[in-house]
């Protein structure tokens, strides 16, 4: 049996509407199935820990945007319950990642495939990243973004708008990061970008590279910057080509530590969790997705 967990207020109430359209698909193909509708912020996740231990069931869906599978990813982790995804939010880096159609009919017929990968999340001081986290500049926009009375209604435009108003008064910063061990000393930091997918805010290819079932977490540090020039390379991240810019980094490891004088803006999928931890941990292989 699949438990399919909407938030209906992803994506301005499209969460609501998708799951109709599911239903109806459901209910026409006769397939059984259990529907939990999310209350408040954090529900999507408490359904899914402690529904995953029933034993009943073969997939645990969301129905939502990046919040609502961060949320469900968290609760199943570790265990060997797949997460499904029928997206329904502004962003959906999430599917664009994993090649999710966006369509809520191919998105079903993904979901009832149930061809099982495992893929590696991250332990961001005991909250799951599953597929993206920035500090700095884009922990600003997801503040920014997340606080947008009218982000159900520009769909990915809200990572633009809210990058512009950011970019206006950001202040770069010095981070001292290791990597497996390694130190790095980067001063006027504008991002730095931890990933296991290519995307993130609404479509940004930061690290092309991204593997989600390599065992490793790809980091991208812009740094050195004149607001100016930050602008004019701004664009070029849409197709991954920021990368030949010299004030970009990309490194690779298991294993990063974060430590910085100034306060840091930090979101995890989106979610804004304010100031970082001090390690961030790959968790290979320990989510299993549909
Ligand atoms: N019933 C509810 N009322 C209010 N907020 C809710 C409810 N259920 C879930 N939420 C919260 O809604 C927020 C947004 O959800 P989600 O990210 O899935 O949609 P979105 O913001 O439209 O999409 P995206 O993140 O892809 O842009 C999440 O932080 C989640 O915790």
């Amino acid at each position: 049996m699949r438990l399919f967990i909407v938030n209906p207020v992803a994506g301005n109430g499209r969460g609501r509407k998708v799951w109709s359209q599911v239903e109806q698909t459901l209910q026409r193909k006769q397939i059984p199935y259990h529907v939990r509708f999310t209350e408040r912020p954090g529900h999507a996740g408490e359904i899914a820990r402690s529904d995953a231990s029933r034993g009943d069931l073969t997939a645990i869906v969301a129905v939502g945007g990046d919040g609502t599978v961060h949320e469900v990813g968290n609760g199943l982790v570790g265990t060997q319950v797949p997460v499904g995804f029928i997206p329904a939010g502004s962003g959906n880096d999430f599917s664009l990642a994993q090649e999710i159609p966006d369509d809520p009919g191919k998105a079903l017929e993904r979901v009832l495939e149930h061809r099982v990968r495992r893929v590696d999340t991250a332990n961001i001081g005991g909250r799951t990243m599953i597929g993206f986290a920035g500090i700095g500049f884009d922990g600003r926009v997801a503040q920014t973004v997340n606080r947008f009375p009218f982000k159900h209604w520009l769909g990915r435009l809200n990572y633009v708008l809210g990058a512009l108003q950011v970019w206006v008064g950001f202040r770069p910063i010095e981070v001292s990061l290791t990597v497996d061990g390694k130190p790095y000393d980067y001063s006027a930091v504008w991002l730095i970008a931890i990933t296991n997918t290519p995307y993130y805010g609404g479509g940004m290819k930061i690290c092309p590279h991204a593997c989600h079932d390599d065992g490793q977490l790809d980091i991208c540090c812009v740094n050195n910057l004149s607001r100016n020039e930050f602008l004019r390379i701004f664009p070029s991240v849409f197709k991954g080509k920021h990368i030949s810019h010299p004030s970009v980094t990309l490194l690779r490891g298991k294993e990063i530590t974060l430590s910085s004088e100034s306060q840091l803006a930090m979101h995890v999928d989106g979610e804004t969790i304010g100031q970082p931890p001090s390690s961030i941990t790959v968790q290979p292989e320990s989510l299993w997705v549909l």
